[in-house]
């Protein structure tokens, strides 16, 4: 078995060490809801999830993978983008999971975009907690995306580094464009 994991795998592993059972906790892109899934799981049936896409086709496969492992119930699905997230949810939050790019499976056409995603970024870093995260998995490859990475690194490049911690992982050998995985922890209130 492989040692090192793929960027999503990266994610997951961060997350799980900081969130625990009863942490509220946010996806801000359900797409086909596998980490809306993880995190359910993760805070159990005393913590909550808020979960948003802006198509109604990613929340309806987000809500059907729920009623199949029966974690609907702390749920809550949003029809809205992420960079309205402070109108659904408010301090305190442990996690905000990021996974730019397009609904897999989906229109490419769809896809998140530099300033929506940098919106909700900082507004999330406001709603999360000390020693909080905001996890990214920023996809750049084939049709789209390459915007979003560069203005989205270029963002985080700039945050105060006494307020917050930045690690980037990055496969630089692999010349597919491999997805970049970002963790962002807060440092301070
Ligand atoms: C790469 S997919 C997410 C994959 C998902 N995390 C999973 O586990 O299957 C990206 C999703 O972001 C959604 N999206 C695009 N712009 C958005 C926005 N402003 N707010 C919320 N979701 C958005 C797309 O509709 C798409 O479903």
């Amino acid at each position: 078995m492989r040692f090192l994991k793929s960027p999503v795998g990266i994610s997951h592993e961060v997350v799980e060490k900081i969130v625990k059972q009863g942490d509220t906790v946010v996806d801000a892109t359900a797409g086909n809801g596998n980490d809306t899934l993880f995190l359910a799981k993760l805070v159990g049936e005393t913590g909550k999830v808020y979960s948003f896409d802006i198509q109604n086709v990613a929340l309806e496969k987000t809500k059907q993978k729920l009623i199949d492992s029966n974690m609907l119930d702390n749920v809550t699905l949003i029809n809205d983008g992420h960079e309205n997230i402070d109108k659904y949810v408010s301090y305190p939050v442990k996690a905000v999971m990021f996974n730019l790019g397009y609904l897999p499976g989906g229109d490419h056409k769809i896809h998140t975009k530099p300033h929506t995603t940098i919106t909700a970024i900082e507004k999330s870093l406001d709603i999360i907690t000390k020693h909080g995260i905001v996890m990214l998995v920023i996809y750049h490859g084939g049709d789209s995306g390459f915007e979003e990475k560069d203005e989205v690194l270029e963002f985080l490049k700039g945050l105060d580094q006494k307020k917050y911690s930045v690690l980037m992982y990055n496969y630089i050998n692999n010349i597919n464009y491999p997805p970049i995985a970002v963790c962002i922890e807060k440092l301070k209130e």
